[in-house]
């Protein structure tokens, strides 16, 4: 399918000052239209395009060059790239000028180009464009907008991993076990059953069961694919003065929060970016959680329940260096009892028991901490919790965080898992996980009516939304509307 378009051209980096501005150029005609334009640096002869993409052989060829206006005045010395049709980008015959970074000389060469016939490009046209000529599918080209977007690594590592296809070949496969199911009915219907076996619907039901778990797994990595490329929400939550500034300052290697020995110095919810061996998490500090009368502070206690509600995983953290050694164990338990009733966790959730202060310590209560580890699992036996909290305690101090720093890499993983390998497939936007969600729910449908042995047509109606919802995914249903949606949240020149 050959789409003829009006050629279009977009600076395809950012307006302003800098040492290059890129301009791409996309349609059919273009090489013809922009050789009068194109002239050698040395003689001023003009290069014809069109000779020199036939001689390239249908590969990229890349020249220095001098772009003149329509009354012979220079324009600029660029490098200017040719990637004729079909090997390009969108499709079409593509030209990339590169002019010297200024604005003046960017906004000449435009005037040139709408002089000369073409438009300005819409947002994601150059791509919408690719998807029209087939050159990469719905699916893919939603990956490149997010590679463009992503603000973590994780973010950019899913993109990429949709760009390079891996969902478009997991929906592919999957679209292929449904139009298996669909051609045992469709044999029903066309054919007697003294040529093609009795109707028996029931002997459907295992395929169909194996396509829905497998749409189930997909649909799962959606959730997934938000942690990793948003972070895993880590909050640090305990008493007052417990130490939490001091170690999100600490794993955030800057004095990003005020750290005094007054308790109840925090207030308001600090939120960071953090990655640790490049995973991304988000680091929230909180107030210290206690009774107060303090107008402002109750505010501030209140935010960072509500914070601790919304972690991924909380770092309940426990100063016990004043302590009578006696007395740590049960200081512990209280201090996780009530934290607990304050903050009704999910199962999902996950808690890391962080003793501070490792450095102010004695050897005494040193040895009573080593003696809760030993027996962790029977001494938090009877909490509510006991399955969210991490398998023993952590000592951090100022200096030292690098044991923490690995739980919270283990939980990413945890978090991830289903969807941190280079190829595994993901759902990475909200339109994809609605697709996968419908054609869930009609093959739910579908096995409710085989049940009943309905009739083969009404079946095959059914499981033939389920296979549309699945193309929707990649596109293979091009609606203007959807298409519209989408690009425009692309950025221009893409
Ligand atoms: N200068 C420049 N840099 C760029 C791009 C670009 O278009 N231009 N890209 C764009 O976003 C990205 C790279 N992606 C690209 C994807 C496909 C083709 C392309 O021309 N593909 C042809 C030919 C392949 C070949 O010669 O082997 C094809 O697929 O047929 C170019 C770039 C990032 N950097
Ligand atoms: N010696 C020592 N002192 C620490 C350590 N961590 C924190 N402190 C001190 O403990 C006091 C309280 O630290 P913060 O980090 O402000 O405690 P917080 O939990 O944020 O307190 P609030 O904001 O009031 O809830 C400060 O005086 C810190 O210098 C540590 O590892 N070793
Ligand atoms: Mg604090």
């Amino acid at each position: 399918m050959n789409f003829h378009f009006q050629s279009i051209f977009a600076l395809a980096t950012p307006i302003g000052r800098s040492a290059l501005h890129l301009h791409r150029i996309s349609g059919e005609n273009i090489f013809e239209i922009l050789s009068p334009y194109v002239v050698l640096p040395n003689t001023r002869k003009q290069l014809n395009l069109t000779q020199l993409a036939e001689k390239s052989q249908g590969k990229a060829h890349t020249r220095y060059v001098l772009i003149i206006d329509k009354d012979n005045n220079e324009i600029d010395d660029v490098v200017l790239t040719l990637f004729p049709a079909p090997k390009s980008y969108t499709g079409e015959n593509i030209v990339e000028i590169s002019v010297h970074g200024n604005p003046l000389i960017s906004a000449k060469l435009q005037s040139l180009l709408r002089s000369i016939g073409m438009r300005d490009a819409e947002p994601g046209e150059f791509t919408q464009r690719a998807v029209l000529n087939g050159k990469i599918d719905l699916a893919q080209a939603e990956g490149i907008n997010q590679l463009i977007h992503a603000e973590t690594l994780g973010g950019i590592e899913l993109a990429r991993n949709t760009v390079e296809g891996v969902l478009s070949r997991e929906t592919e496969e999957i679209r292929g076990q449904i139009i298996n199911i669909l051609a045992y009915l469709e044999a029903h219907i066309d054919f007697a059953p003294d040529e093609v076996g009795e109707y028996e619907p029931a002997s459907l039901l295992p395929q169909i069961q194996v396509v829905l778990e497998r749409l189930e797994k997909l649909h799962s990595t959606f959730s997934s694919g938000l942690k990793m490329r948003e972070g895993v929400r880590v909050v640090l939550s305990g008493k007052p003065n417990a130490g939490k500034s001091s170690l999100y300052n600490s794993l955030l290697r800057y004095d990003r929060a005020i750290v005094t020995n007054i308790p109840g110095t925090t207030r308001d919810v600090l939120e960071d970016r953090l990655v640790i061996q490049n995973k991304d998490f988000v680091l929230l500090d909180t107030a210290g959680i206690r009774k107060t009368s303090d107008e402002v502070e109750k505010i501030g206690v209140e935010r960072s329940l509500k914070s601790a509600l919304g972690a991924d995983v909380i770092c309940l953290v426990i100063d016990i260096h004043e302590l009578d050694c006696t007395q740590i164990q049960t200081h512990i338990l209280s201090e996780v009892g009530h934290f607990c009733d304050e903050v009704r966790l999910t199962e999902d959730q996950k808690i890391i028991l962080v003793i501070s202060k490792q450095d102010l310590l004695s050897d005494a209560q040193l040895k009573m901490i080593q003696k809760f580890n030993d027996n962790f699992s029977i001494i938090v036996k009877d909490l509510s919790f006991k399955k969210c909290i991490y398998e023993h305690l952590i000592l951090i101090s100022l200096a030292e965080n690098q044991e923490l720093c690995k739980v919270l890499v283990e939980y990413h993983q945890v978090f991830t898992g289903a969807v941190n390998k280079k190829e595994n497939p993901t759902l990475i936007s909200v339109r994809q996980k609605d697709k996968v969600f419908n054609a869930i729910s009609t093959l739910e449908e579908c096995g409710k009516l085989i049940s009943v042995r309905d009739y083969p047509e009404k079946i095959a109606s059914l499981i033939n939304h389920s296979r549309h919802s699945l193309e929707e995914i990649v596109g293979e249903i091009h609606l203007d509307n959807v298409l519209e949606k989408i690009f425009s949240t692309f950025c221009i020149g893409k």
